[in-house]
Parts: C-alpha cells; sequence; structure tokens
C-alpha cells in the first residue's frame, strides 16, 4: 500500500467497519476513480454519447455521469471548454440525484465552491427556477462563478456570505437545499494526498463544530414540504450520523427519508450512534439508518454520506408560490428602453401570489453590510446604477438575440445582468454574480460578455460560426488566436450582415465571441479562460 494512512485513523476504522476493514484498506491499493458528467444544459446525454471522445461507463447513481479510463485527460479537450461535461468525482454525483430537483425549483446550495454540484442542479433546473450559490470563502466563489458561467447557467445568483446572514435575507424561502458541508475529507485520501496532512492537523470535532452551525442555519431557510440534502465527503461518523441524529433531536419537523439500501449505498452506521450519543433516541436511530453511505471498498467511488431530510408540511406549488422571472423586452413606448423589472411592481399586479418571501416583512431591524457587490468591483463600476441607458443593450437584444430572454434587469454601473431575483432581494447580501452576465454599456456601446455567449444556443444568435472539434482550429480559437474565415462560413440569419459579434461554437456548442470583418475572426475569448500549453 502506498498510501501512508495515520494510524488514528486506521484504529478508528477498524472499529467502525469490524469485519468490512480489510476489504476497506484494500480499496486503497487502487486507483481513483475518475468521472465526467454530462452538461444537459448545453447537450443531450444521447448526442454527448454519440460524440463523446472517451469511452463511458456508466455511473450507478447519476444518468448523466460516466467513469472514463484511467489516464484520460478530459479537461484536455475543447468540448470540455465549450462546458459539454463537469469532471466531477463519481461518489460526489450523488448527493443532487437525491435532492430531486426539478424545474421551477428554488434551490439554495449552500457550500458550493467550486461548483460540482451546482453546476448539477443547474443542469436539472433546466433553466427554470432558481439557484442560489453560495461558498463562504472570497476565493473559492470566483472558481464557483467561473464554472456556473463556463457551464452556460442562466439562473444562479453566486453569493459570499455567511449562512446565518442568508438566513436572515431568505427565511423559508428554499423548496430545495444542498448542503455539501465543509469536513474532514477521509473519501479524499486516495485522490489527493494532502488531504492526509490536513486530517493530521485538524479533527472531525472542529468541522462537527462547523456543520453544525451550517445546518442550524439551513434549517430555518426551507420551506415547509421541502427537502434537504446534507452530505460529505468523509467517513467520520461525527460529521455524519451524528450531526442528522443531533438534528432530528432539536427538529422533530424535519425526518429522513429512507435512501433505498438494495443497491450501491450502505445504510447509515446506527451502532456507532448507539455506543457515541446515548442521549439520542431509538426512533431517531431508526430513522438516521435510512441515510446513506458510498464506501470504497463497496463501490466504485472514493466514497461519500448522504442524507435526505424533509421537513414536515404542504410545499407549496412552484406556479402559486413563485413568479417566473419576466421575459425582457424591448418596450418601444418608452423609447427603446429596456422595461426594467423592479420586481415590486409584478407583486403587486399579481397579488396573493408572493414570491420568495420579502426578509423586510416581520424583520424590522434590517441592517447588515448594505450591498457589497463583487461583481461591481471585479468587473469595474461607475455611474450610479440608474443613471445609465440601456438602449445599445435592447438595440443588441433586438439585432442580435431575436429571441425571447428571461430575468430581473439588474445594473452595477456599466454592467448588465439577467436575474432570476429582483434586485432588491439581494440588496444585503454579498453579491458576487447577481444573475446570468449579460455585457457592458461602453461609450454608448453594448459589449457582450462572455458568459452571454456560453448560455446561448447557436440558434439563438443571428451569426455564427462553427469549428471543427478535431482540425485544430477551435484549440487555435481557444488559445486567443485571430482565425481567417471566410464568409461563406458563417451563418448569417434574416437580414443580418456578417460583420459583427459571432457566436463561436465547437462542433455547434458555443464557446465564446468573436468580431468577424472582411474574413478575419479577431478573437474575444477571455484571456482568463484561455488554452494553454501545458
Ligand atoms: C466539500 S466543499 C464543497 C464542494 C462543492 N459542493 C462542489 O461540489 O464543488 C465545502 C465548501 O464549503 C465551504 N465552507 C466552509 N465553511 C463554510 C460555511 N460556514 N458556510 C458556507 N460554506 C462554507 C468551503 O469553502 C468549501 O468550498
Amino acid at each position: 500500500m502506498a498510501l501512508r494512512l495515520p494510524s488514528p485513523f486506521q484504529a478508528k476504522m477498524k472499529t467502525l467497519l469490524g469485519p468490512n476493514y480489510d476489504n476497506f484498506m484494500k480499496s486503497y491499493e487502487q486507483p481513483p476513480f475518475a468521472g465526467i458528467r454530462v452538461n444537459t444544459l448545453k447537450i443531450s446525454d444521447e448526442d454527448f454519447r454519440r460524440i463523446s471522445p472517451y469511452k463511458l461507463d456508466p455511473i450507478p447513481w447519476c444518468k448523466t455521469g460516466y467513469y472514463i479510463e484511467e489516464g484520460e485527460r478530459p479537461g484536455r479537450h475543447p468540448y470540455y471548454h465549450a462546458g459539454l461535461y463537469y469532471i466531477q468525482e463519481p461518489s460526489a454525483m450523488a448527493p443532487v440525484e437525491l435532492l430531486g430537483v426539478e424545474p421551477g425549483d428554488v434551490v439554495l446550495d449552500l457550500c458550493a465552491a467550486p461548483g460540482g454540484k451546482s453546476t448539477q442542479i443547474a443542469a436539472k433546473l433546466q433553466g427554470k427556477g432558481v439557484l442560489v450559490s453560495n461558498d463562504l470563502h472570497p476565493d473559492r466563489t470566483k472558481a464557483l462563478a467561473k464554472n456556473l458561467e463556463m457551464y452556460g447557467v442562466r439562473n444562479a445568483i453566486v453569493l459570499n456570505d455567511s449562512p446565518e446572514r442568508i438566513a436572515e435575507a431568505f427565511p423559508e424561502a428554499f423548496t430545495k437545499i444542498l448542503i455539501d458541508a465543509p469536513c474532514s475529507g477521509e473519501g479524499m485520501f486516495r485522490k489527493d494526498e494532502s488531504m492526509l496532512k490536513y486530517w493530521e492537523e485538524s479533527s472531525p470535532l472542529t468541522f462537527a463544530e462547523m456543520q453544525r452551525d451550517i445546518l442550524h442555519s439551513a434549517v430555518k431557510m426551507l420551506r415547509p414540504g421541502g427537502t434537504l440534502v446534507y452530505s460529505t465527503c468523509t467517513f467520520s461518523p461525527e460529521e455524519n450520523e451524528g450531526m442528522i441524529a443531533e438534528l432530528l433531536m432539536k427538529h422533530p419537523d424535519f425526518r429522513v427519508i429512507p435512501i433505498d439500501h438494495s443497491g450501491p449505498f450502505s445504510p447509515g452506521e446506527t451502532e456507532w450512534l448507539a455506543r457515541h450519543m446515548e442521549h439520542i433516541s431509538a426512533e431517531v436511530r431508526e430513522q438516521v439508518a435510512g441515510t446513506g453511505r458510498l464506501w470504497p471498498h463497496k463501490v466504485q467511488g472514493e466514497g461519500h454520506f448522504v442524507a435526505v431530510l424533509r421537513r414536515e408540511g404542504e410545499l407549496a406549488r412552484m406556479e402559486e408560490a413563485d413568479e417566473q422571472a419576466p421575459p425582457v423586452h424591448v418596450d418601444t413606448a418608452a423609447g427603446g428602453h429596456l422595461a426594467v423589472s423592479s420586481g415590486k411592481e409584478k407583486r403587486s399586479e399579481r397579488k396573493g401570489r408572493g414570491s420568495l418571501r420579502d426578509p423586510r416583512k416581520g424583520n424590522p431591524r434590517g441592517g447588515g453590510r448594505g450591498g457589497q457587490h463583487d461583481s461591481t468591483r471585479q468587473q469595474g463600476s461607475g455611474r450610479p446604477a440608474d443613471s445609465i441607458s440601456l438602449e445599445p443593450f435592447t438595440t443588441f437584444l433586438r439585432e442580435d438575440l431575436p429571441g425571447t430572454l428571461h430575468g430581473y434587469t439588474v445594473t452595477y454601473g456599466n454592467h448588465v445582468y439577467l436575474s432570476p431575483l429582483p434586485k432588491e432581494r439581494l440588496e444585503r447580501l454579498k453579491v458576487i454574480r447577481p444573475g446570468w452576465y449579460m455585457g457592458q454599456i461602453k461609450n454608448e456601446r453594448f459589449v457582450p460578455g462572455h458568459p452571454l455567449a456560453t448560455a446561448l444556443r447557436a440558434e439563438e444568435f443571428v451569426r455564427t460560426i462553427s469549428l471543427h472539434s478535431e482540425d485544430g482550429e477551435a484549440i487555435r480559437y481557444l488559445k486567443g488566436e485571430t482565425l481567417s474565415i471566410p464568409e461563406e462560413r458563417l451563418q448569417v440569419f434574416g437580414a443580418a450582415e456578417g460583420k459583427g459579434y459571432v457566436l463561436v461554437c465547437i462542433d455547434g456548442y458555443s464557446a465564446g465571441w468573436g468580431k468577424w470583418q472582411g474574413g478575419m475572426l479577431k478573437n474575444e475569448y477571455p484571456a482568463g479562460w484561455r488554452w494553454t500549453s501545458v
């Protein structure tokens, strides 16, 4: 065995696993399993299987997840840059599958960076409903925002705030909540040896403290009848069954929805509960048995713990409880200006339907950090939001993007976003992305942003070019080179001319912008996203 596992870890696992311990230890002689998950926001599972550059072997607990062979480098293919798949450890695909997200859900992913599970949730939502993705650590939220953008997610808000503050802003707001908790990462040892040192320096009890706080805030944000999934990539029962048992003792309106144990999932470790947490009732212990474990000696994956919990009550039906963000449209009566949706009028127009509950009602204290927006800081600011004329943006929509986009128009300085929620709902939170980034108004022109391109389908834009993934042209584009493209290769719809912004696709799937003129395609692929030689 190449890995030197800490002896306290080995001793603990021996007690926990009893006769299964030897098999568990043998699993460390195997290389870790690698997986990819098809991004069904951009391509159907069936179409991906047809064009996949890899031999795919289905992952039993995730319909769109596949094992790929050892030695493959899935991050080095143009399809990765076109967001056709996410590289994800196979066991990590389980929690979202068990959360049961459906289009129209209002979902919170509370510990979301770098975004594996958020991109999975977004694929389940299919652009309908709301995804709020949060992470406490600022640097990690950058990767989270980038991944959501790369995967063409339109209806996500990225926050960098504490669970307590988010709970103040969104009491009983979400139909589904995922807590993929920070943990001691025992399931990561085989994949990432640096986790061994991390484990030796910290204790499961430190994590249990953090997890308890996160859960405490999360329960306040779930609607009656809603579903909460708690997951970790560690084996330690203190952070898994222990956490769930405590929650059930404290919140009798929460119940475990038992996971089917006839397949890859093993039952929760209730014997450990009986030995170490005597105050936990037998009824709660029985419920905890319904949680699920993926063990590395039983399945092809690094291991995970998952608990599915439901809060008692009748879940308000989506169409009665939530407004869909309105379509963005050009209001010609307002002189070609965009009809900026404030959300307020919408609510009063649709009296009695209510959206996410307004935190200011019944919370007269207000307060908070007063709308720090990283989106503004990172992407530049300028004039006060409302002084900006959106005309260049509306002209772009009308002329180049004739379809209907949904969302509340939110501006920060000269940056324009479409948000799945009205701006005032985010006022007191630290917002990294208030929604789908449209672009920037600069010198009275609209400069479309990269995330606008990655989330568009080829047929939604008036001018497109499709580059072949295999003839080197796509990689040259991804490296930032200018390409020579004769006009006949452009696909131009209607009466539009060839000159202007072009949606650059790879085998038909959007990857970014280019600007075409006189046979040359100027490259607009952002510097920070480019294909590098290593
Ligand atoms: C297991 S990782 C999440 C992985 C992520 N769900 C994914 O699938 O890509 C746990 C995350 O929790 C974040 N975190 C730690 N403490 C937190 C807290 N109190 N509130 C929210 N996030 C926290 C960490 O920064 C880390 O990114």
